[in-house]
């Protein structure tokens, strides 16, 4: 089939390079030229292990980029794969969606056969239909239901697997208001399917939007808990991982999301948590226990410094940060907890010097004036203090360059560091 995408970011790009796999013609639209070159060039614009071989195969082949909205007109349906971040009060602002929704409805009023619109992004009950489809309705001229569907197909890919996720599915969620709109998604994802037998869900649209939220409030929530339950657990002195590791084998808590530690951060959790709770409050509920689940979250970074704190005064110190990327196997930086980690140190008086295999250049955006390293060796060289933020692998068989601390303190938030005989360890949890 012929494909359209707009937005070629995380999800966007990853999406269209598997349906190139899969077999279909794909076209990312993205208002940003360097990705559309990169795309046609054969060169992903993100990282993320796999993609890079996926888009050097398709891209400029079966995997297109352009500008150019009109490229619409060529396909059979069009995946919404645009950002929805937060307002200053967590609610979710739609401006991105919405322009990319008239810029699609102007192109579809000069498209004469039927056409399906994918809502990929994640967004309230209500948006696909009520704000994206009457948009879209105003734009084209044309009516919903006749001409063109909306649909609503929620992603849960994870960064840093995104490729292994999205062609290896739990669940496939088509939120659809008619036949005719799930038999496309159907045609779509066939060769998923066939591939990879996930289950396939299909639902309401207002439904599918909401299991999106709900599936990431519930594994955040599981990630804080855990939190929790390890906080509590190093008071006790209890080992936290071995506790978790009993209670993973009731099938009913499950052995996965299990790992306590300085928190979750990302694209994702921190702003779905956020407009789960701005869109239950907008409808007069108050939300405690997603609420209390950001809380923990929002806690642990000083907690992690507290820790350090224990050992050693701050101010004036060389502190090294281990680890910038919200999480392994990605360079991205958003929400990571090891923002609100170097801003505190840098409140403080610390001098930090920081460490990441690959999101160093986009931490560079947040933070232009700290100091940055090309290995953990040179980043502990001389440190007063390191702290691990990030649970990097490469991190877990670090030994002799502990040595060249000035003070081998080392505060692990990632329980990923050998406590060892030649260090001050501190685990975050016991
Ligand atoms: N990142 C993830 O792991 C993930 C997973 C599941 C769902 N989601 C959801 O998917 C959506 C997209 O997230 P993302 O992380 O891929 O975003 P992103 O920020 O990585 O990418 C968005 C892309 O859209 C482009 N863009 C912005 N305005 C545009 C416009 N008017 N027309 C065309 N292109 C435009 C940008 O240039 C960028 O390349 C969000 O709703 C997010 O919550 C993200
Ligand atoms: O046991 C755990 C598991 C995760 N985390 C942290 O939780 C955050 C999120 O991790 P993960 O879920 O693996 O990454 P994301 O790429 O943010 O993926 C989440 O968010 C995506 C965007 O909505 C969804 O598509 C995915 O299903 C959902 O897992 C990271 O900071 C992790 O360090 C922990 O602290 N302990």
């Amino acid at each position: 089939m012929e494909l359209s995408i707009i937005g070629s970011g995380y999800v966007g790009t990853t999406v269209a390079a598997c349906f190139a796999k899969l077999g279909h013609s794909v076209t990312n639209i993205d208002i940003d030229e360097e990705v559309v070159e990169r795309i046609n060039s054969g060169d992903s614009p993100i990282h993320e292990p796999g993609l890079g071989d996926l888009v050097a195969e398709y891209g400029g082949n079966r995997l297109r980029a352009t500008t150019d909205y009109s490229a619409i007109r060529d396909t059979d349906a069009t995946f919404l794969a645009l950002p929805t971040p937060s307002h200053e009060d967590g609610s979710i602002d739609t401006s991105i969606i919405k322009a990319g929704a008239r810029s699609l409805g102007e192109t579809l009023g000069t498209k004469d056969d039927y056409h399906l619109v994918i809502v990929k992004s994640t967004v309230v009950p209500g948006t696909t239909e009520d704000m994206l489809g009457s948009i879209i309705e105003e734009t084209s001229g044309q009516t919903r239901g006749e001409q063109f569907d909306v649909a609503m197909n929620p992603e849960f890919l994870r960064e840093g697997s995104a490729v292994e996720d999205f062609l290896n599915p739990d669940k496939i969620v088509f939120g659809t208001e008619n036949k005719r709109a799930n038999e496309r998604l159907a045609n779509i994802f066939e060769p998923l399917i066939i591939k990879s037998n996930p289950e396939v869900v299909e639902t309401g649209i207002r439904e599918a939007e909401m299991i999106k939220y709900a599936n990431n409030a519930f594994l955040a929530t599981k990630v804080s808990l855990v939190n929790e339950l390890g906080n509590i657990c190093k008071e006790y002195e209890v080992d936290a991982y071995e506790v978790t590791d009993a209670i993973g084998l009731d099938e009913r808590i499950g052995e996965r999301f299990l790992r306590s530690g300085v928190g979750w951060g990302g694209s994702c959790f921190p702003k779905d948590t956020a407009a789960l709770v701005a869109a239950a409050r907008d409808r007069g509920y108050e939300p405690s226990i997603v609420e209390a689940a950001i809380e923990v979250n929002n806690k642990q970074p000083k907690r992690l410094l507290n820790l350090l704190e224990n050992h050693t005064d701050l101010p004036g110190k060389r502190i090294a940060v281990l680890g910038l990327a919200f999480k392994p196997g990605t360079d991205d930086v958003r929400n990571s907890r090891s923002i609100p980690i170097i801003e505190e140190l840098q409140n403080i008086g610390a001098e930090v010097v920081a460490y990441d295999p690959v999101a160093v250049e986009n931490m560079r955006e947040h933070f232009p004036n700290i100091e940055y390293v090309d290995s953990v060796s040179l980043a502990l060289k001389g440190a007063d203090g390191a702290l691990v933020v990030t649970d990097w692998d490469e991190f877990s068989v670090l030994n002799d360059e502990f040595e060249q601390m000035k003070n081998p303190i080392v505060v692990d938030g990632r329980r990923i560091v050998n406590n060892q005989d030649n260090i001050t360890y501190e685990g975050l949890t016991w």
